[in-house]
């Protein structure tokens, strides 16, 4: 994956008009760079996901990776756990990421059962799974059908399945929420991004990346029918929760 992997500079330049920010080729040409300098913890949490799946995936059972991007959660999953130990299905509704997920999966774990399809997870035919992989993606939903989103996955997952849902988070309290959001840009300085770079990437994420507070990720895990969830991560303004579907 690296080998065709460059720089995220898309942002560098000044822009006349700041387009909507979508997941387009020039992003996937350089997504691996740009989620590594702009996810807190990205790299940390991908690491947890082979863990997880260890201790609580059924054998054998399937495992949604939905928004997979280039499929990053598979290859950790491939890296942990032997081929017969789950089948991977990737959702993604952006084609170009699709095609570069499928290049990457099939030369990196050919012998893993591995699927990715090209479409959109709030009306995807969704098959009984043990455990659904949410990475950075409901943030992208419109607030309207996440609810919608979540309860079918709580009626897809199999009775003893997880969901691990990571997003990028905003503070109820104004005060705690604009110094993490500060500090989020000194990530981002730190990792190489300028002021321009930061500043025209915040308006094309304007109404496309919506944050939910924490206490609405867990109410709407609640409403939707898991018994018990943590947040078992957290890196200033980016979580990841864990959800329970009772056996
Ligand atoms: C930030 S990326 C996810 C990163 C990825 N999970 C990872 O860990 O590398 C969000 C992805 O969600 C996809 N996406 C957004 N809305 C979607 C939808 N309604 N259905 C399927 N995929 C969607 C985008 O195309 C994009 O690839
Ligand atoms: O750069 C930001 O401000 C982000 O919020 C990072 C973020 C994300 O959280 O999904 C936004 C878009 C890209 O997909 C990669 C990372």
């Amino acid at each position: 994956m690296s080998d065709a992997s460059y720089r995220d500079a898309i942002f560098s330049t000044p822009l006349d008009r700041v387009a909507r920010f979508s997941f387009d080729e020039k992003v996937v040409a350089c997504f691996p760079d740009m989620i590594r300098r702009s996810v807190p913890g990205y790299g940390q949490i991908l690491g947890m996901l082979g863990l997880i799946a260890a201790r609580h995936l059924r054998h054998g059972a399937r495992v949604y990776d939905l928004g997979c991007s280039l499929g990053a959660s598979a290859l950790t999953l491939a890296g942990r756990l032997p081929p017969d130990a789950f089948r991977y299905t990737g959702v993604d509704l952006s084609p170009a990421m699709v095609a570069r997920a499928r290049e990457t999966l099939a030369a990196e774990c050919p012998d893993h059962v591995m699927e990715v399809l090209e479409g959109d997870i709030r009306t995807l035919d969704y098959a009984p799974a043990g455990m659904v992989v949410l990475n950075f993606t409901l943030q992208f939903l419109a607030p309207e059908d996440r609810d919608a989103v979540i309860e079918r996955l709580f009626q897809t997952l199999e009775p003893g399945g997880v969901l691990v849902l990571s997003e990028k988070v905003k503070a109820a309290d104004e005060q705690e929420n604009a110094w993490l959001v500060e500090r989020y840009h000194d990530f981002k300085r730190a990792n190489g991004y300028s002021e321009m770079e930061i500043s025209q990437k915040r308006t094309a994420l304007e109404n496309v990346l919506v944050p939910d507070t924490l206490a609405g990720h867990h109410e709407r895990l609640a409403r939707a029918g898991f018994s018990r969830a943590h947040t078992w991560f957290q890196f200033l303004n980016f979580a990841s929760l864990i959800a329970f579907k009772d056996a």
